[in-house]
């Protein structure tokens, strides 16, 4: 594992973002795993600004993302596939055939399941796979639980996810209680990894993922064993990992 300790949001962003553009630059076909959430904003805002200055050519990447809620179809304004379109495809040059995310709206959550898994093992290797962390060490919505589960499944949502994620939603708005995930298995397939934390808040869960033993009650924990984890995190997500572990994952900047 790699950490890069920056500043703040920005910095975080910008890293991350450049971590993207290189595997971008030197493998325009490459396959990036894409996450949503509030933290992933700011990487999608730089690299729509690097694609804007003819920096970035999206036009043979694919893309899979994580998560998607069950029942909010693709025009929701709260549902990943429109998160996706707004924040990222709809200002680049993605070829919507090659950007994948569950179906929020399958009948049959079995098929649906086979059906994501199948777009995955279709892919090939994922190259780099983005991740943010939930405030209960959540990947994709790999909740805590007593076990991992390998691939994609439907998830019923603990408590603290909807409530951390009802911050978004409208008042009077239904907040669903369960989405589609991408497993934890495919998610450690990929080649790298990029995990990326921003603010205090996440402090005592990031420490726990770093530190901590390797649980499915901290379902990040298991990146400790993936061989090319880079954490990007700002001072505030950093304020509680004790300085040996600082100084055994921290980079130098460059
Ligand atoms: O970045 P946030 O908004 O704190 O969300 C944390 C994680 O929870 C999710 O919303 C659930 O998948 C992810 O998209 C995100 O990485």
């Amino acid at each position: 594992m790699k950490l890069y300790q920056v500043n703040d949001y920005q910095e975080m962003s910008r890293k991350a973002a450049n971590i993207i553009s290189a595997k971008i630059i030197l493998k325009p076909q490459c396959v990036i795993g894409l996450a949503t959430g509030s933290t992933p904003i700011g990487i999608y805002k730089q690299l729509i600004e690097w694609y804007k200055k003819g920096d970035l050519d999206f036009s043979e990447v694919k893309s899979i993302n994580l998560d998607e809620y069950k029942g909010l179809d693709e025009n929701h304004k709260q549902s990943y596939h429109y998160f996706m379109n707004k924040n990222f495809f709809y200002h680049v040059n993605f070829k919507k055939e090659n950007t994948n995310l569950p179906n929020g709206m399958a009948d049959n959550i079995d098929a649906e399941c086979d059906r994501y898994n199948q777009v995955i093992t279709n892919l090939g290797e994922i190259d780099l796979q983005l991740l943010g962390l939930g405030h209960n060490g959540h990947i994709g919505f790999n909740e805590p639980g007593e076990e991992y589960k390998n691939g994609t499944h439907c998830v019923a949502l603990s408590e603290s996810t909807i409530e951390a994620n009802s911050r978004l939603f409208e008042e009077g708005e239904v907040i669903p209680k369960y989405a589609f995930t991408m497993g934890i298995r495919s998610i450690l397939k990929a080649k790298k990894i990029l995990l990326v934390v921003s603010g205090k808040d996440k402090a005592d869960i990031l420490n726990q993922v770093l530190n901590g033993p390797v649980t499915p009650k901290v379902p990040a924990s298991i990146l400790q064993f993936h061989n090319d984890v880079t954490v990007v995190a700002d001072k505030g997500a950093c304020s509680k990992i004790n300085e040996d572990t600082l100084i055994s994952l921290r980079q130098e900047m460059i």
